[in-house]
This record gives C-alpha cells, structure tokens and sequence, in this order.
C-alpha cells in the first residue's frame, strides 16, 4: 500500500478519539462492525467483484451487461446460503454495486418482501423459496405512465373470471403502461404487478398480483405481453428500469396475493386485512431503509471524499505570503463542509431508529396488531422526505467544495449523486410524503386542540410548550430541543388553524387543504427537523462512557442544531420566542464549534470506514494520493487510446488539410 499522503496522516494524528469505537456505534455494535467488514473483506479479494471493467469508461449497455455479470456472481453465492443473515447480503451488494443500483435489486428490495408480506401461508410457501433461489428473479410492477403518486388511479386492470377462475390484466391505455419499475426492462421474468381489480364490474382497488413475463427456458416473452427498457436516466445506468404492457394477459386466480384479501372461486371478495392500505406495506419498509442505506450512506461517502480532499488541497494563502493552507482551513471551506457532515451524524441515528422501529412495529402488524400503522408511516413518510432532500442538497454542496476536480467522475460525487437524488422521487416523491405526514400533523393538532393527549412522535402537540427560548451559550440538549419543539409546534398549529379558517370561512374542505399545503409541508419538515433533533440527543443520552466520542458527537449535535436555527431564523424568532441575542449568540456558536470540529474531520469521516473500492473516488482515496492517481485516470481515458483520434480523420482533417486519410 503507498504510503499516507503526510497533509491527511497528521489529521488523523490529531485526532481527538478512536475512530474504530465511533464505527462501532454507527454499525451498531463491534460484533456489526467486525461482521461488516469481514463481508466486504471477501468481496473486495474477490476478482469477480473488483476486476471488471472501468465502470466509468462504458457505454451504458455495458455499464447494464457487467451489471449482469456481476448479479449472476451474486446469485451463485446467495445459493450456496452464506448471505442468509439480510445484514450479510446487504453489506456484499454494497460493496458489488458501489453507488449503483443491481439490475436485481428490486427483487431483493420489494418482490421478495412482496412475496413474503402479502402472500397467503400457501403462496408464501410456493413462491418464496423460488425468489430467494433465483429460480424466478423478479420486479415491483407498480407505477404506470399516467399515474405513479395517485395510486388509486392506476389503470392497469385484473377483471375476475369466476368461468375459468382466472384474471385477466390488460392495458387499457397508453397511460396505464407500466414505467419505471427496476430490472422490468430486460432482467426480470417475473414481476408483482399492481392492477385495479374488477369483479363482476365493481373496482376493489389495487391489490398484488404474481404475474409470469418471460419464459424460463430462453427468456421469451410471455404471449400477450410487451416489456422492454425506458431508455437513459439522469443515473440509474445499470439497472433496467422498464415498460410493461398487457393485452388480456390471463393469469390463475391463485396468483393474486392474498394475504389481505381473498377472492373465493365464485368472485366473492373478503378483506382479510383491518387496514385498507395493507397493499401499500412493501412501500413502508422501502422508504424506511431509504433513511439510512440510500439517504444517509450516500451522504457519508460525499462528506468523506470532501473533508479528505480538503485536507490534501492546498491553495491560496492565509497568512500572507505563507504557505498554501490546507482548503479545509478556510472558515467558508468549514462551513461548507461541516454543517453537512453535521446533518450526516443526524440522519444516520435517525436512519438506525426508524429501521428498528420498522421492524418492531412490522411484527406486530403481522401479529394482526395495525395500532401503530399510521404512525409508522407517517414518520417514515416524513424522515425519507428530508432525509433524502438534505442528502441531496449536502451531496451537491460536497461537490462545490471539491473546487473543479468534484466535476470530474474521477471524484465519485456525480456518481453519488445521481444513484442518491433518484430516492427524492421514487418510493414517494418527496412534497407528496410530506403531505402524507401533514395529514397525521393535522389529526394530531385536533386531537391536541380538544385537549386528548397526543402520544409518540406528535407527543409535543399536547404539551404546553415554552413561550420563550431558554437557550443560553451551553447549548443544552433539553434547551435546544425544547426550541425545535416550539418551532414544530408552532407551524403545524398555524397550518391547522388556518385550514380550521378557510372552512370557516366557506371553503369545503379539500380546497382549504389545498390552500394551506405550502404551510403544511414546511410545518411537517420542521416536524421532521425536531425529530432528528431529538433521535440525536437521544444518542447522546444512551451512549455508555466513551468521553473522547460523546464530546465530539455532542459538538456535532450543537452544530447541526445551530446551523438549523441561523438557517430557518424566522421560524425560531417571527413569533418573538427567540431573540434577536439569542439568535446572534447561535450565529456565533455555528463558528465556534466549526473551530471545535475542525480538528477531528478527517477522525469523523474515517468512522463511516469506506473502503476505497466503495466510494469510487480519486479525491476520497484513504492514502490521500490524490495527484498521481488523478493523472493516472486521465491517461486510462479511452479517448487517450490512440495519439490521434478518429474524428480527426473523420471531421478534422478535410477541414483542417482539404484532404482525408480515411
Ligand atoms: C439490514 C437490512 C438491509 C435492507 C436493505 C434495504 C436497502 C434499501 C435500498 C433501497 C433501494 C430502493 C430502490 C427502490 C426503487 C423505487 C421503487 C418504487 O418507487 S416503487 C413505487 C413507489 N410508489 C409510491 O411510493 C407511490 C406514492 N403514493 C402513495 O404512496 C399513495 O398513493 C399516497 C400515500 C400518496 C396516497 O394514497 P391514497 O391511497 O390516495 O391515500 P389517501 O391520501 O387518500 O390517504 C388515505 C389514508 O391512507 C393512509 N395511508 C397512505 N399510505 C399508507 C401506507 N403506506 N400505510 C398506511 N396508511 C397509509 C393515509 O395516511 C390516509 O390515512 P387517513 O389520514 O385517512 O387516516
Ligand atoms: C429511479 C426511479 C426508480 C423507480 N423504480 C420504480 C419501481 O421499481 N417500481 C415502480 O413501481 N415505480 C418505480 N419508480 C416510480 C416512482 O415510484 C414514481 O416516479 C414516484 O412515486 C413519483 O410518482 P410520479 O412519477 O407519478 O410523480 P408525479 O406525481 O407525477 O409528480 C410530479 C409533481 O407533481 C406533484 N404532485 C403529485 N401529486 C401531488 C399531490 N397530491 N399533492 C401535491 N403535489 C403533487 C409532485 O410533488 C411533483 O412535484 C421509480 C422512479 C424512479 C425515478
């Protein structure tokens, strides 16, 4: 291994605490830690996984065919049984598909999930063991053309046959083509599709069906259907994202999924499930993963090659005519980077809440138990709304301070960022997940109003909060919370209350609603702004006695907060509850603790322990080499194949001499 460039080995000999037990925590536990990286220890020994092409020197068709190549490796391992631990399989895709998605992931991510929550104990039984062999590899056929948020107007329809107790699922129009679904286009042979189901020409809604699309012999499409690729995306290029059309495509009355509702032989329909949005559970457990494996992993490898680079650039003067300094000792360079890496530390707890809540909560779901339902998909609604924004936002803002080499793919950003951006969109655009949330805000405020007592996450709407901030230069959590809880509190009651008026006043409901939607999505990001506040704090108060850590995490604790405060100031100050010196003393604090961090970057971005082959980057490289590996990718450059390029014989060369060569 080359040696550590000296500009980042001193930071790391700066450091203020063990990197190793930070990781610990954020893997949750030394156990998690050791298994994580004998998984990517592996994969990373592994030619199969390591030594294919350069991905970002292929056309997109192979940038899809070495994905392939890639999932077939991954299959051929599952099968012999050693990623069955989730965590195991997780962590080996990750480090298989650095920052890209698997033309297999869907199947991983929603069919087998699918298949496994919605299916019957027979279906589950048939079904599940042929998508964890890969006997079948399949999608989650879900959004159409016309309609992916409204789900309820989907058009693809299932229309019983009680005759030959068969559906058939047809494409009534050009707007009910199935569109974006992952892996549709080329990989899958299997998909569940969502159809508005019809009996005896009623509509009972979206409900999951097990639909065959290919042959397993040679791949062939089934008769009666049209399936192929959507063509290129902003990224996503490794994964197949599709079209799926169905002319009266007849499937067997036993593929329709039926856990939550059942249709007997003679089209009798039984809701089996309490709650009617049973089908949407799949999308739940998505977007509560997104928080932590897409939002905020994305987020950390960003910050990594950012604050690393930082480290190693040098340029301009501070002192005058002394030496370059490090880019990362500029105070603007600091508060770049470092609110960001703040807002990291934030979501990744917030990311290790919500996934263990989601599966504490899914157990009782399937214990028949739906209490906690809406809770767990409000905040979950909300949490990938703005965990997913922030990261995007951060990503970008890690690629600005890259200078001109975070343009370049050698920096690994632009690809971060366009596999990352994608969860803003997909599994609930994010200004719709936030209305999802605002309508829990809006009951929980009325509840709060005739005096019930709110529980959980809205547990603040009926408390009596402080009228006026109490929040001093120690920056207490419980002070620090207490202000994002009276911001909260504030903006959802200033929303409720005005849809309250605009009823009132004579509007009929949905229009006041409508009315009110811009207050209603900042009141529920500032809700979301309070939780992850809160999860952070949480942290710290659980921690056991790691001084060295908690000293570091609490300052970024107060970082994130503050930086949150200067940020949306007139939420904290407009209502007169904090004060123009409160607000000034914060603003000073954000730069202070800048200063306080600064020492420990590097500490902070080595705890999220990427290995290299991870983040893709030239700037991020552990060993800092930046230069010479830069120059190197250059020269690996297929346009630096030849001396002289084809175009020049091509286009040049007559323009240039009036004569041709070719
Ligand atoms: C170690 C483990 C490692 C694991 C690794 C995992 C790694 C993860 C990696 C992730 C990679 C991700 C790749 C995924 C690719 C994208 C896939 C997709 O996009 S797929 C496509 C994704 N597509 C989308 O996401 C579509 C987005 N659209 C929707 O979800 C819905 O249509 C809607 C929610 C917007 C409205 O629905 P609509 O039917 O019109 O409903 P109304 O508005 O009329 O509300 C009625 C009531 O229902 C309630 N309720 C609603 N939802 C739920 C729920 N889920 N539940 C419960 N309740 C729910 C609502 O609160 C309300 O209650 P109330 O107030 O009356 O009491
Ligand atoms: C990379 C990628 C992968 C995907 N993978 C899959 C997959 O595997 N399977 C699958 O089924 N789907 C998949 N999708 C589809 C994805 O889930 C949808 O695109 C997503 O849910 C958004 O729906 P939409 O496209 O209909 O957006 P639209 O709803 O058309 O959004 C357009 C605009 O309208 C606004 N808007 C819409 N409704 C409302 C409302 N009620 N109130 C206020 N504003 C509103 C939105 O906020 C947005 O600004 C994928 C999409 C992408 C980009």
């Amino acid at each position: 291994m080359a040696a550590v460039n000296p500009d980042l080995q001193s930071e790391r000999d700066g450091a203020t605490f063990d990197t190793n037990k930070l990781t610990f925590l954020l893997d949750g536990g030394e156990g998690m830690t050791e298994r994580r990286r004998e998984v990517e220890a592996e994969a990373l020994a592994d030619p199969e996984v390591t030594g294919g092409p350069h991905y970002h020197f292929m056309s997109r068709p192979e940038q899809y065919s070495d994905a392939v190549r890639k999932a077939v490796h991954y299959m051929k391992q599952a099968k012999t049984g050693k990623f069955d631990n989730p965590a195991d399989a997780h962590w080996y895709r990750n480090t298989l598909w650095p920052n890209e998605m698997a033309p297999i992931g869907l199947h991983t991510t929603m069919f087998l999930p699918t298949l496994e929550n919605n299916s019957s104990p027979e279906q589950k039984e048939k079904w599940a063991p042929l998508a964890k062999d890969f006997k079948i590899i399949g999608t989650y056929s879900q959004t159409e053309m016309g309609h992916g948020t409204n789900l309820k107007a989907l058009e693809t329809t299932a229309t019983y046959e009680p005759e030959l107790e068969q559906f058939i699922l047809h494409s009534p129009t050009l707007s009910s083509i199935k569109w974006w679904p992952g892996g549709l286009g080329k990989t899958s042979n299997f998909a569940v599709v969502m159809a508005s189901m019809i009996i005896k020409g009623k509509n009972y809604g979206m409900h999951p069906f097990i639909v065959q699309l290919r042959s397993l012999e040679d791949h062939t499409v089934i008769t009666g259907i049209e399936v192929g690729d959507i063509g290129p995306k902003f990224g996503f290029n490794t994964i197949d994202n599709g079209y799926l059309k169905f002319d009266h495509v007849r499937i067997p009355r036993e593929n329709l999924l039926m856990k939550n509702a059942v249709v007997e032989p003679d089209g009798t329909y039984v809701r089996i499930a309490k709650n009617e949005k049973a089908a949407y559970s799949t999308m739940i457990f998505v977007r509560a993963m997104i928080v932590l494996e897409v939002a905020t992993r994305g987020l950390a490898q960003a910050c990594t090659i950012a604050v690393r680079y930082s480290c190693v650039r040098r340029q301009s003067e501070l002192v005058p005519g002394g030496p370059e300094p490090k880019v990362l000792d500029f105070q603007t360079q600091q508060y770049k980077l470092l609110p960001v890496l703040a807002s990291c530390y934030a979501y990744w707890f917030s990311g290790l809440f919500i996934r263990m809540t989601y599966f504490q909560i899914n157990y009782e779901i399937q214990q028949g138990n739906i209490d906690l339902l809406p809770e767990l998909h409000a905040v979950s609604s909300g949490l990938k709304a703005f965990t997913s924004y922030g990261s995007m936002a951060g990503i970008e803002q890690c690629r600005l301070a890259c200078g001109g080499h975070g343009f370049s793919q050698a920096s690994g950003l632009p690809k971060i960022y366009t596999t990352m951006t994608a969860g803003c969109t997909y599994e609930g655009e994010n200004s719709v997940l936030y209305l999802q949330m605002a309508r829990y805000l809006m009951k929980s405020f009325l509840q709060a109003e005739k005096g019930e007592t709110t529980t959980n996450s809205v547990a603040y709407l009926s408390k009596k909060n402080l009228d006026k901030c109490v929040l001093g230069a120690t920056l207490s959590p419980d002070t620090i919370i207490a202000a994002y809880e009276h911001r909260a509190a504030r903006l959802v009651r200033k929303a409720g209350l005005r849809v309250n008026a605009l009823e009132a006043a004579g509007k009929p409901y949905h229009e006041a609603w409508n009315l009110t939607s811009v207050q209603f999505t900042k009141a529920a990001e500032a809700h979301c702004h309070y939780f992850v506040v809160l999860k952070f704090a949480d942290t710290l108060e659980e921690m056991e006695d790691e001084a060295e850590i908690h000293n570091v995490l609490l300052q970024l604790f107060q970082l994130y907060a503050c930086y949150g405060i200067t940020n949306y100031a007139a939420d904290f100050t407009e209502d007169g509850f904090m004060s123009q010196e409160q607000l000034d003393m914060v603003r000073l604090r954000v730069l202070d603790l800048m200063a306080d961090i600064r020492p420990n970057a590097v500490a902070l971005v080595d705890s999220f322990d990427y290995p290299d082959h991870i983040l893709g980057s030239v700037l991020g490289r552990y060993d800092g080499n930046v230069y010479e590996n830069l120059y190197k990718w250059a020269k690996d450059s297929p346009l630096n194949k030849t001396e002289v390029h084809d175009s020049y014989y091509k286009y040049l060369q007559p323009m240039i001499t009036g004569k041709s060569n070719l």
